[in-house]
């Protein structure tokens, strides 16, 4: 049984950029976050406020000045692709635009292949292959084909396919539907959901949007300018916001639903 995946006091800065005689940039601030097996945890805030550099220390691709990240008993630290088989195995990414991430001269078949190949993922790969797709409600018949046959939503699955295809405990999602049209978001956050709720996943679902949030993820914490301002169940963020930031994306979610509910024709 895997662990919790958890970043401890993680403090991080860019390094200074030398021809402008600059400072380094403090990003991150003793920032702390835990998953767990079968939950979901929302990373919201806005933009430049940190989530994707801590999204890189989460996945050993970036080194924090300060602090740990640990997968269960074991710590991990960036390092060579080999000593970090285990963790790539273990904690998938999905990027943003998923499907942008494809490349288009690669079956499908190749594309959940490689990172079977490349992370040495034992047992029978062509079994492993269709058991992703089947877990993204895709046929088998889609192996032979290339992103470029395949429709937008098919190939937002074919990415998510590819990330679960190793058979991950985690899956770290940095803004997985922004950019989508509402059907394909739906579509795609109720898979995540899935993915949590009923096949044990650990997710961290990092969006700018409270309301995203809501539909899959039971905890949030909210990043200001580096420094975690909030973390709690998301219900509770939701309902009484503690921190004007949190309140700030509160209003900023409910002002992005009001439109939605406006009738066609309506002034
Ligand atoms: N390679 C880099 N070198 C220097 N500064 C960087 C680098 N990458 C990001 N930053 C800065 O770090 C801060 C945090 O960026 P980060 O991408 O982590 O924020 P974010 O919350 O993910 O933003 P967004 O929601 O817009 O993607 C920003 O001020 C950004 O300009």
């Amino acid at each position: 049984m895997t662990g919790a995946l958890a970043a401890d006091g993680i403090s991080f800065a860019y390094p200074a950029a030398l021809f402008r005689n600059s400072m380094p940039a403090q990003i991150l601030h003793n920032v702390s976050v835990r998953l767990a097996p079968g939950t979901g945890t929302a990373l919201v805030g806005s933009s430049g406020s940190g989530k994707s550099t801590l999204v890189r220390i989460l996945l050993a691709l970036a080194k924090p000045s300060s602090g740990t990240v640990a997968l269960g008993a074991r710590q991990v630290k960036p390092g060579n692709a080999r000593s970090l088989r285990w963790y790539r195995q273990a904690v998938q990414y999905i990027p943003q635009n998923p499907a942008g991430s494809l490349d288009p001269r690669m079956t499908v078949s190749q594309l959940l292949g490689e990172p079977l190949r490349q992370l040495r993922v034992e047992g029978n790969h062509r079994a492993l292959l269709c058991e992703a797709l089947e877990r993204v409600e895709l046929p088998a018949g889609l192996l032979d084909r290339r992103p470029g046959e395949l429709s937008g939503g098919q190939n937002q699955r074919v990415a998510i396919a590819r990330a679960l295809a190793v058979r991950p405990d985690y899956l770290l999602a940095d803004e997985p539907v922004s950019g989508l049209d509402l059907p394909l978001r739906d579509t795609v956050l109720s898979l995540l959901s899935g993915l949590v709720r009923e096949d044990g996943l650990g997710l961290l679902l990092v969006t700018h949007d409270l309301a995203t949030a809501a539909r899959i993820c039971g905890t949030t914490a909210v990043l200001s300018q580096g420094r975690i301002v909030e973390h709690g169940p998301t219900r509770r963020v939701l309902d009484s916001p503690g921190s004007p930031e949190a309140a700030a994306l509160v209003q900023a979610s409910a002002a992005i639903q009001i439109p939605r509910d406006v009738p066609a024709g309506a002034p």
